[in-house]
């Protein structure tokens, strides 16, 4: 499955809905037995949350984005099939939650290519159950540090800390996907699809008894006026880059 929603991968309302769709089909089409998630955009895994969905918005879009949020964790957390991220581009924040939602990373061995939940670095928090996927990953210590100060993991460091499984050079991220797929689908599929439930429910359980307090949680942080300045801010830095 290639990401394309240039220039940057943003996850808006759009893109969400036709990555839940497309992953719904390959769901019931009983021929696939998993996916590989990479980017058509060249250097970029994903940007991430799209800021325009959560600046200047009234509160009954930012709800119905975040529901989408939700939804698109849930479904690629939970999915039946062998999910592997072959990341070959940045991937800040939401673009580090898909890529942890999947089954195994494979990250593309160059500088460029950082991984993390850097939302502290744009003055918002990172929601409880992105933090409780990353303490999955990486441990406790290491998650309450990376979180706090918005670590940004380039590959060799990522490699490290464990928030990817593998880092490989650029030209090798897909073939080595197609390989470690190989290997997981050597494993019955309801062995393994079990197995997964049993470790990654838990987590999704602590959303889904609570999904409505959090989009409700969600709009009241996002709608305050000191966030909305932060995400303005953070907004025109990205555009001031450009020069
Ligand atoms: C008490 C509390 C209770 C409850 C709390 C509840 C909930 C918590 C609240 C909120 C949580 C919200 C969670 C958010 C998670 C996210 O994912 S936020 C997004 C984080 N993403 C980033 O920080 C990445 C930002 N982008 C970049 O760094 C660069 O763009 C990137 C390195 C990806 C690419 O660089 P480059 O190739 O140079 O491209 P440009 O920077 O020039 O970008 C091209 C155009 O794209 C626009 N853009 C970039 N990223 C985004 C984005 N994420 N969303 C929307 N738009 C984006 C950029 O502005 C350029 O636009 P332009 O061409 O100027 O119009």
């Amino acid at each position: 499955m290639k990401m394309r929603n240039p220039p940057v991968n943003s996850l808006s309302l759009e893109f969400l809905t036709e990555l839940l769709i497309s992953l719904e089909k390959l769901e019931n089409d009983k021929t696939f037995r998993g996916i590989i998630i990479t980017s058509d955009c060249p250097g970029i895994f994903s940007a991430g949350l799209d800021l325009l969905e959560m600046y200047g918005r009234d509160p009954a879009h930012c709800a119905e984005y975040w529901k989408a949020v939700q939804e698109l964790w849930l479904r690629v957390y939970l999915s039946n099939l062998v999910v592997i991220g072959a990341i070959n581009g940045i991937s800040p924040a939401g673009g580090c939650l898909l890529s942890l939602s999947c089954d195994y990373r494979v990250l593309a061995n160059n500088p460029k290519y950082a991984i993390g939940l850097n939302e502290t670095l744009l003055g918002i928090i990172a929601p409880f159950w992105f933090k409780d996927v990353l303490v999955n990953t990486i441990g406790h210590r290491a998650a309450e540090r990376a979180l706090q100060l918005g670590f940004l993991f380039p590959p060799s460091d990522a490699l490290q800390v464990g928030i990817v499984d593998q880092v490989v050079p650029e030209d090798q991220v897909q073939s080595t996907a197609r390989s470690v797929m190989a290997q997981w689908l050597a494993i019955p599929d309801h062995a393994r699809q079990l197995t997964k439930n049993l470790v990654r429910k838990p987590t999704a359980d602590r959303l889904l008894q609570q999904r409505d307090a959090d989009i409700q949680n969600f709009v009241r942080f996002i709608s305050r006026d000191s966030i909305q300045k932060s995400l303005h801010v953070y907004l025109e830095k990205l555009k001031q880059k450009k020069g």
